[in-house]
């Protein structure tokens, strides 16, 4: 049995943590949403393996992948007439306020904290560290997944894909993460489930730790260079 990350990391102070797919299940959220947007637009269903390869880069690399995909699908499909409705550049932002209105109505309810999560946010609080949530989600829509799955008491800080000027896996959100906390990016942990997170951390200077269990793409996520991989929140500490 390998040591806890924390242990054989002695120099963390602080610990940011991802959330879709690292905190939270969402994958139904989001198929529920891009599925209200999609029948608008007459277009067919998205699958749950489907989204989990997209997501992870934000909303609107999600939505346009989406839209692009089903599109595709249609077009390569028999023909029965029906109307379908145009998927172009003009078109995008209408499909995203959609989707938005969608992903507000249904944020929460198909979807379900993994194990071990609170029993690790209560953990690493308890040895004093301080805990940012740290996502490509919009913060709107963080902050109340957070409240609504009583997660949030854990993180003074929680910065979306829409906090800062880029997203990971820029190294931006996570700098001023580590500024916000006040502490150099060595000394602050990420914590998250896919490449994103740890080629931002990388980027940032910051050591990561993945969790096995999340969404990346498709890909093992123990090919993905890391300090550390865990199966669960509990592990680190
Ligand atoms: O792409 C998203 O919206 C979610 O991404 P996250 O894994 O950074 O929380
Ligand atoms: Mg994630």
């Amino acid at each position: 049995m390998l040591d806890p990350v924390l242990t054989r990391l002695p120099g963390i102070r602080a610990v940011m943590v991802d959330l879709d797919g690292t905190m939270v299940d969402t994958l139904g959220d989001f198929q529920v949403a891009l599925n209200g947007m999609l029948a608008e637009w007459q277009l067919p269903r998205v699958e749950r393996w489907a989204v989990e390869l997209a997501v992870g880069k934000g909303s609107e690399h999600l939505v346009r992948t989406v839209l692009a995909r089903q599109r595709a699908l249609v077009d390569a499909g028999p023909r029965d007439g029906a109307p379908v409705r145009t998927v172009d550049e003009a078109s995008f932002d209408a499909a995203m306020a959609r989707y938005q209105h969608h992903y507000r109505q249904g944020n929460g309810q198909h979807s379900a904290v993994y194990a071990g999560v609170v029993e690790g946010l209560a953990m690493l609080k308890a040895k004093g560290l301080p805990l940012a949530c740290l996502t490509n989600k919009p913060v709107e829509f963080a902050k109340a997944l957070l409240e609504l799955k009583a997660l949030d008491s854990y993180f003074p800080w929680v910065f979306g894909g829409d906090s800062f000027a880029r997203k990971k896996p820029d190294p931006l959100p996570l700098i001023k993460t580590c500024d916000a906390l006040g502490l150099p990016t060595a000394q602050v942990l990420m914590v998250g489930d896919s490449e994103n997170d740890a080629f931002a951390a990388s980027a940032a200077g910051c050591p990561v730790a993945l969790v096995t269990y999340g969404y990346n793409h498709g890909q093992p996520i123990r090919s993905v260079k890391a300090d550390a991989w865990v199966d669960s929140l509990l592990q680190l500490g």
